[in-house]
């Protein structure tokens, strides 16, 4: 009997052509749609209208899950008050862990598949997770929170080939293919349509302007709401009389202040972080970080002690922000991560 393979269905071409390599290679698929937000702009059924159309070119079957009042609860709402708090949230973390390698999991297993596939761009061997061989979109970074219990039913198709060679070869498969690959490219975070601002002035009045201060406290500039600047942003607020350029080193949502200084301020050596899920066993180790997505590693040592891990770099990290996520790396193997809660 062929095994059971349900792969997450966006409507988009990588988890479509990931449908269709599974077919291929003997699987017997099934979709499954998750509506993850309450849009009322005809988002669902556009995506709906490409899952329905590439179901029948494949003859397989698709379900809808609606996990639309989780998704609120435990990443979007997250999101906008991590950003009143004046961090920095990583909401597609969260939303791999909870929902895509959590609920949709749950779903797979209950309809008796024996693996969940999504079209991400990254490698498992059931043990660990590893970068994809396509380093521009590699997101081992968005998976390192997932819990080490769902590896060993998680399949990434996709994770050898080139995101361009997916999309060439997806336009050859059929007409419902072809015109997945003309449409635009999802957004970066799936319910932020434009700028993550216009998310948060949903739910709070953001543009209230404040005072910019240097490192020693002092009044220098005005900026238009610390919810609008995240940490290493160097626009959108005056120093008065600075000819080098600025960054933000630190937002006060308190009194609505933001701290800025040169590139130097920006620089971090120590950096403390929470919530971690560790794939090994080990306390304290040497090995590389990546504070924030699409930064280079840094080769640094590791101490895990009450649930807390104190990450010593070996060179200066700019720009760390509390609320992104220290993945941890033994070359291209993830081996941990955790929630950065301080740094210095
Ligand atoms: N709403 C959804 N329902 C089910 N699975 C989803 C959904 N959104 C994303 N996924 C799964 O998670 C994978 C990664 O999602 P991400 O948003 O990073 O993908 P993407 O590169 O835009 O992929 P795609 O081209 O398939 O939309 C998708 O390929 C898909 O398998």
């Amino acid at each position: 009997m062929k095994k059971k393979v349900m792969v997450g269905m966006s409507g988009g071409i990588d988890s479509s052509v990931t449908a269709y390599m599974l077919q291929k290679d003997g699987y017997e698929v099934e979709g499954v749609y998750l509506k993850l937000h309450n849009r009322t702009d005809g988002y669902h059924e556009r995506n709906l209208g490409y899952i329905k159309d590439v179901a029948e070119f494949l003859n397989i079957k698709y379900h809808i899950l609606d996990l639309a009042d989780k998704f609120t609860a435990e990443i979007y709402d997250y999101f906008v008050e991590a950003y009143l708090e004046g961090t920095t949230p990583n909401p597609c973390v969260k939303c791999n862990k909870n929902i895509k390698f959590g609920a949709m999991l749950k779903f797979a297993q209950d309809h008796a598949a024996s693996y969940l596939a999504t079209g991400h761009y990254a490698k498992t061997d059931g043990e660990f997770f590893y970068e994809a061989d396509d380093k521009t979109k590699d997101q081992s970074y968005f998976l390192s929170q997932v819990d080490k219990e769902a590896l060993p039913f998680m399949m990434f198709p996709l994770s050898t080939y080139k995101k361009e060679d997916i999309v060439k070869f997806g336009a050859t498969l059929s007409g419902v293919y072809k015109r997945i690959t003309e449409k635009s490219e999802s957004q970066e975070i799936c319910f932020v349509e434009t700028v993550y601002t216009d998310v948060v002035k949903r739910h709070a009045n953001i543009d209230v302007p404040g005072k910019v201060l240097d490192e020693e406290g002092n009044v220098v500039g005005e900026h238009k709401g610390y919810a609008h600047y995240t940490i290493g942003k160097r626009r959108g607020f005056t120093v008065h009389g600075a000819h080098d350029p600025h960054f933000v080193t630190k937002l006060n949502p308190k009194d609505n202040t933001i701290v800025v200084g040169k590139k130097a301020a920006l620089e971090v050596n120590e950096v403390v972080g929470k919530n971690l899920n560790m794939f090994i066993d080990d306390i304290e180790f040497s090995c590389s970080v990546k504070l924030r997505y699409r930064s280079v590693s840094t080769p640094c040592h590791i101490k895990i002690e009450d649930e807390k891990v104190y990450i010593t770099l070996e060179e200066p990290a700019f720009g760390v922000a509390a609320g992104q996520l220290a993945v941890f790396y033994d070359g291209q193997k993830v081996i941990g991560s955790a929630w950065i809660e301080s740094s210095k």
